[in-house]
């Protein structure tokens, strides 16, 4: 079971990079892996910390999440001699940090400037190989900083996201407890109490979640932190992706402009949880306090795409079992799923 030694979130945190590796006994120079947002935004004053602690700090700038950007990240490390990294962004750059320093055999700080998904303390890297998105274990950050002054600034729409990636365990949890009715999968009942329990929490603080109030970013990076551990003690992320998540792959992948993660997970749980014949209404209801997309066209996706990605899913990742079964949806149940639920009308 891997997890973070600390995790520290306040207002400011990110200014104690520096401290915080010393307190840690870091030593050296440090590799930042980050976006071309995101540098400006918390990669810099991130770098001035650690330079006011003595270490070295060189930049990687990354876009998406594969297998390429991990590679190059660890060739600018070795050319470097990075004694330890730091993911700064979104979870493109936490994922490619995580796993870089994991295959370098080296640290890797997480510092989060959105709270837009479940990865920013989890053991797990999602990377697009081959343009599938893979699983793939690493190892946990050894701390976690979540800066909510910076958070707090982030564009509303990203921790609404943040919302629609931990309401999807819902049905991630539905999908693991039928594939170990179905195939004897293992599953952990811890990773599901906390997943299940954090998604509850989330659902029931729906109408709290705003834009601009510290309270929502300190209850939605909490919820984040505690899928990611769910996801930490089950060594999967099955606790925290299902069918949804399936679903939210395909689009990254056909979609002529993919929508957030979180956000095409958020209408994904929609129309799975209707599958498992659940409360697909509470999970809309919520989605929609909350301000995150609960249709194809707030994703911004044309139907068309909606209905393909919901006939293709069950072919990413077979061997994790889910409601969609081995064979998957048809067209005409696809159609109907996505109207029933009005994700398209
Ligand atoms: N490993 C795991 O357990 C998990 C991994 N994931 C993965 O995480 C990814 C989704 O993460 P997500 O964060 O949605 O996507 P991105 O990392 O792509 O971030 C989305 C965008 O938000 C920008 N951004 C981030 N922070 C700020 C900020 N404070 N202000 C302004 N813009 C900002 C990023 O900037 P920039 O362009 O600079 O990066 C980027 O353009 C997917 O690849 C998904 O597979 C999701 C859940 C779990
Ligand atoms: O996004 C995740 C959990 O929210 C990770 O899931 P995947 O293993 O499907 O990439
Ligand atoms: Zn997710």
């Amino acid at each position: 079971m891997q997890l973070p030694r600390n995790v520290i979130a306040g207002p400011g945190a990110i200014d104690s990079v520096g401290g915080i590796c010393q307190s840690m006994r870091l030593k050296g120079r440090s590799l930042i892996v980050t976006g071309k947002n995101t540098k400006k935004i918390a990669g810099d004053i991130a770098a001035e910390s650690l330079r006011a602690s003595g270490y070295d700090v060189d930049f990687v700038i990354v876009e998406n999440a594969t297998i390429d950007n991990v590679d190059n990240a660890k060739a600018v490390a070795k050319e470097v001699n990075a004694d330890f990294l730091v993911g700064v962004g979104g979870g493109k750059s936490i994922d490619i940090a995580k796993l870089a320093s994991t295959q370098l055999d080296t640290h890797f700080l997480s510092l989060p400037t959105a709270a837009s998904h479940d990865g920013i303390a989890s053991s797990r890297a999602s990377i697009i190989k081959n343009g599938e998105t893979v699983s793939i274990q690493a190892e946990a950050p050894l701390c976690v900083i979540a800066d909510t002054s910076i958070i707090m600034k982030s564009p509303y729409r990203l921790l609404a996201a943040g919302c629609g990636d931990i309401i999807s365990n819902y049905t991630a949890v539905k999908d693991w407890r039928l594939a170990s009715k179905l195939r004897n999968v293992y599953i952990s009942e811890y990773a599901i109490a906390l997943s299940e329990m954090t998604a509850q929490m989330v659902l029931e603080s729906a109408s709290l979640i705003k834009p601009g109030l510290e309270e929502s970013v300190r209850l939605v990076v909490k919820a984040l932190v505690s899928s990611s551990v769910a996801m930490s003690i089950a060594g999967s992320s099955a606790p925290a992706s299902g069918s949804e998540h399936k679903f939210s792959h395909v689009l990254d992948r056909i979609a002529p402009k993919p929508a957030l993660h979180g956000e095409q997970c958020g209408v994904g749980t929609i129309m799975m949880m209707y599958l498992h014949d659940g409360d697909w209404q509470s999970i809309r209801d919520a989605l929609k306090k909350i301000g995150a997309p609960t249709t194809a066209k707030d994703l911004g996706i044309d139907d068309e795409y909606i209905i393909r990605a919901l006939t293709e899913a069950h072919n990413v990742r077979p061997e994790r079992y889910t409601i969609l079964g081995d064979t998957g949806i048809t067209y005409e149940a696809a159609v109907n799923v996505a109207l029933a639920t009005k994700v398209i009308s």
